[in-house]
């Protein structure tokens, strides 16, 4: 990497005000060049080039790094930190060799001075065997000791905490001029991030090879590509016992590679949540994988390092001056039942409240005000645990434990009495503001447990792949704005049930082990990830992008056929793309990882017509947000070496396909009414009186007929007609809303059942394999079986209203024809 990457980068410091550190740092990179010294992982220029799009200054920036010739000030370090992480927020990779060496301490920013417990390595020790720790394995020990004890930097984009001047604000004393400013700020930044923080973001995390998998030579099949994409190559067999690769491709919202930090794990997944929490956001985090995959290891450290974050964010005036508190509660969910784990591991109950709000009975929660007391509160729940599971490690790995931060507004009473009251009760005069659950689900394949044949063990082997199922099917149907979500699926969705509903976000960290002797849980963990996130797209986007379809960008089309589309088939990939706007990259990448591994496609549907694949492979990147245009023009990047014309051809026999199969319906949209019920005016009679609308469209013509239109009518009677007129504008175009949403209800239901018979069809693949469990295939399928039965029963019941709605219209309109 030469002198025009060192020009980019003076560039870049230049823009940020630190121009003088590229002078210093020339002279000092060329010595420290000369002296062998480069990219201190070795990655050199090329880490380099990689955050910088391929021109990054390789020589200049290791030596901005060094100590002595980067930036002196704790301003000017915060500025080329800033610098790179929006170099790294732009969708530019800066790789662990650069972000790394440079984490900065505690005491470089002058934050988290009350922190220091929360850096110290007996922390970690301390922690390390207990929070959270489902199923430890001691047989995956791992090589790099250094990334379990590497510390956390503060965050940047959390306020730092008070400074002590401040502290002698009183809570509840108004805030002066400068503290509205900084509110209303505070506001705006905290609404927008709200906007930018995806619904559900699903990051997978590769963990390193262990020490013994090493000494086995295991080999590590888990290539990660970039910051979002990655390629598990299948060591198989054939028949003839040659031996072959399968590879298999995959694309997430982040893709954390084994060199990866803690530290980053929380800047991807929690921390931009952290802020909108304060905003009556309900948050999930829950870690996913096979036993011994990390999730532990990934999930230890999250709650402590938000509970930092919230701390500091409750000392802003803004919170509080509201009277913002920080409350902690931690409970394990084993075989369908709930234990508090700060509470003597007693039972809880869960009852539904009249507002359908879950309450764990029981539950206690504390009030925290320091990371050091949230620390102590999980080390007793840990121990708590540990005592549950004394003698049989089985008990906690088929546990789900759920640690909750929540953030309340307390509420302050004058009155004496209640005062009185209130210190009984403290819990009673909170008012709940939002919260973050973190849950570290039990290994994912201990459910398919074949070398138990304890019965119970089983028995808890399906309850635990029940939860997990669940939990993907609440996900699913929250997505797909179902009116029935299944949170009586498990006691797990149960108790997660009200972190769903309304304003949510979840994050889901997939734990897989790069070993080849977990590929197969490796591959089902990205799998059941890759359909969460699958579900996701379409949410986030219809959430965020409520300005309607959008019109695709010349670069979005760049995936497209270049010739023009049939009307028709445009319409209906309009159409698609309005449901499932996104979901293209990586299916398009899938497609392509079949075409291109050595097995034949073994997806058991693939023969089936999917009206919501087709919708997702071929509907390009229109209606993409911000953040999934990074994606799919990083998916681009890492498939590009597919010629583009195989893709357009591809899409176009998609395309002709979706022809067959889906009704040339045009989906209306509101401003389209008066165009489609002129429409309707027109074409009054043959087949169209079949097309839906046509009742509704029928029933406005005649009332249009029956209007007075003499001129010799009364006054009054006009009058009178203009406002029966009205009303049936409104009753006309209310049965037209309905009519969109049956229609659109239709639609998803079908949808829905594509899914779910390509996972039966999955299902029956599985049991069809030896040793496999009959009671999971029994779990799985009744689930299925009834989730299929609920959409049937929900689209029913819409549609008799709707026939109700158009039979009540019919008469009406007979009424009045008669009078
Ligand atoms: N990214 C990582 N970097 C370094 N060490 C790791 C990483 N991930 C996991 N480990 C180590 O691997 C071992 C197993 O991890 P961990 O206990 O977190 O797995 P788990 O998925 O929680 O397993 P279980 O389901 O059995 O509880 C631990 O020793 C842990 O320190």
């Amino acid at each position: 990497m030469g002198d025009s990457g060192d020009a980019v980068m003076a560039r870049w410091l230049q823009s940020a005000g630190l121009q003088h550190l590229a002078a210093s740092s020339t002279s000092s990179s060329s010595a420290s060049t000369a002296g062998g010294g480069v990219d201190p992982r070795g990655g050199g220029g090329v880490g380099v080039g990689a955050l910088g799009g391929g021109a990054g200054g390789g020589s200049l920036l290791p030596s901005l790094l060094m100590q002595g010739y980067g930036p002196q000030s704790i301003e000017e370090k915060q500025r080329l930190y800033m610098l790179l992480r929006s170099l790294n927020f732009n969708g530019e990779t800066a790789p662990p060799s650069i972000s790394e060496p440079y984490t900065p301490t505690a005491q470089s920013f002058g934050g988290g001075n009350s922190l220091e417990g929360f850096y110290s390595p007996e922390l970690r020790g301390e922690l390390g065997a207990g929070l959270l720790d489902l199923h430890a394995m001691d047989d995956t020990e791992l090589l790099s000791e250094d990334v379990a004890s590497e510390p956390f930097e503060p965050s940047p984009f959390i306020p730092k905490e008070m400074d002590e001047d401040d502290d002698d604000m009183l809570p509840g004393s108004q805030p002066g001029p400068s503290d509205n400013y900084n509110a209303v700020a505070n506001e705006k930044e905290s609404t927008a991030r709200e906007n930018n923080v995806a619904k559900i973001k699903v990051v997978v995390r590769k963990r390193p090879l262990n020490r013994k998998e090493v000494s086995r030579k295991e080999e590590d099949i888990i290539t990660v590509h970039d910051s979002s994409s990655l390629t598990v190559y299948e060591p198989k067999l054939k028949v003839d016992l040659t031996a072959y690769v399968e590879k298999h491709e995959f694309c997430f919202d982040a893709v954390l590679d084994e060199q990866v930090s803690n530290d980053e794990v929380y800047r991807e997944t929690v921390e931009p949540i952290i802020p909108i929490i304060f905003q009556r956001t309900k948050a999930t985090c829950f870690a996913y994988g096979q036993t011994g995959s990390g999730k532990t290891y990934t999930m230890q450290p999250l709650p402590l390092r938000a509970a930092q974050d919230m701390v500091r964010l409750l000392h802003q005036p803004v919170y509080r001056n509201q009277n913002f508190k920080l409350w902690l509660s931690y409970f394990e969910i084993y075989g369908g039942k709930l234990f508090d784990l700060l509470s003597d591991r007693r039972q809880l109950l869960m009852r539904e409240d009249g507002k359908k709000q879950v309450c764990i009975v029981g539950l206690q929660e504390f009030e925290v005000s320091d990371v050091q007391i949230v620390k102590e509160y999980i080390e007793r729940g840990n121990a708590a645990r540990s005592t549950g599971s004394t003698g049989a490690n089985e008990e906690s790995s088929r546990s789900h434990a759920i640690l909750q931060l929540a953030i309340k507004k307390h509420i302050i009473v004058t009155d004496t009495r209640r005062q009185r009251d209130r210190d009984a009760n403290e819990s009673k005069n909170t008012k709940a503001v939002g919260k973050i659950s973190f849950i570290d689900l039990a290994g994912s394949e201990r459910g398919a447990d074949t070398t138990d044949n304890d019965r119970q063990t089983r028995i808890e082997g399906a309850e635990i792949n029940k939860s997990l199922l669940a939990l993907k099917e609440c996900i699913r149907a929250l997505d797909n704005d179902q009116i029935h979500i299944p949170f009586r699926g498990s006691k797990l969705t149960e108790v997660l049930r009200d972190s769903f509903v309304g304003n949510s976000r979840t994050v889901m960290i997939s734990c897989i082990s790069p070993n080849a002797g977990s590929c197969e849980h490796t591959l089902n963990t990205l799998r059941y990830a890759d359909r969460v996130k699958s579900l996701s797209k379409g949410s986030n986007t219809r959430k965020e992008q409520p300005t309607g379809p959008t019109i695709p960008s010349s670069k979005d089309s760049s995936s497209a056929p270049s010739y023009p589309m049939p009307i028709e088939t445009e319409e209906i990939a309009n159409q698609i793309q309005e449901k499932r706007p996104v979901e293209t990259s990586r299916k398009a990448a899938e497609n392509f990882t079949s075409n291109s591994s050595m097995e034949p496609d073994r997806n058991p549907v693939s023969m089936i017509p999917s009206y919501s694949n087709r919708g997702k492979e071929e509907n390009g990147s229109s209606g993409l947000n911000d953040r999934e245009r990074v994606d799919l023009n990083s998916s681009r990047i890492s498939y590009n070496s597919k010629p583009q014309s195989v893709q357009s051809s591809a899409n176009l026999q998609e395309e002709e396909k979706v022809t067959k199969v889906s009704p040339p319906r045009r989906k209306a949209y509101r401003d389209d009414k008066p165009e489609r019920q002129s429409n309707y005016a027109k074409k009054d009679s043959g087949p169209e009186t079949s097309r839906p609308g046509y009742k509704v469209q029928q029933a406005k013509q005649l009332q249009q007929q029956q209007r007075p239109t003499s001129a010799s009518a009364s006054q009054n009677s006009s009058r009178q007609s203009e406002k029966e007129s009205s009303c049936d504008d409104v009753e006309i175009d209310a049965i037209l809303e309905e009519e969109e949403a049956l229609i659109a209800a239709h639609r998803k239901e079908i949808e829905n059942t594509m899914e779910i018979v390509r996972e039966e069809m999955n299902l029956l693949a599985e049991v069809d394999q030896p040793g496999s469990l009959i009671d999971n295939y029994v779990t799985q399928l009744s689930f299925l079986l009834s989730r299929k039965a609920a959409g049937l029963v929900s689209l029913q019941a819409r549609l008799a209203r709707f026939q109700h709605r158009l039979k009540e219209q019919e008469i009406l309109s007979r009424k009045k024809s008669s009078r």
